[in-house]
């Protein structure tokens, strides 16, 4: 039986883990939107140059935040190889 305050701090973490994936579902519909919208504009789904703004700014908001700025950077490119299994 584990101590009463470690089962609740668990479930603190899944109450945060489920909403970090709520998270990861609203930017996956809000890319699949716009993948729709450039489609229609002829523009190429894939921006590598947004990309490279998108790593550097995550980085310097992460560290304001606490969290490692390495941390930052494997979880949005993970993110972002995510959008490009979708074009
Ligand atoms: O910002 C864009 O133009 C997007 O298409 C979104 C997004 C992303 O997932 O953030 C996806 C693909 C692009 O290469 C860059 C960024």
């Amino acid at each position: 039986m584990l101590p009463a305050d470690v089962s609740e701090t668990r479930s603190a973490l899944d109450e945060l883990d489920h909403a970090l994936l709520d998270l990861i579902a609203r930017r996956r519909a809000l890319v699949g939107a716009l993948f729709v919208k450039k489609r229609a504009l002829g523009l190429p789904l894939v921006d590598p140059m947004r990309e490279v703004e998108l790593l550097a700014d995550r980085r310097v908001y992460a560290e304001r935040q606490g969290v490692p700025a390495d941390l930052a950077e494997v979880i949005f490119r993970a993110i972002l190889e995510d959008s490009h299994t979708r074009t």
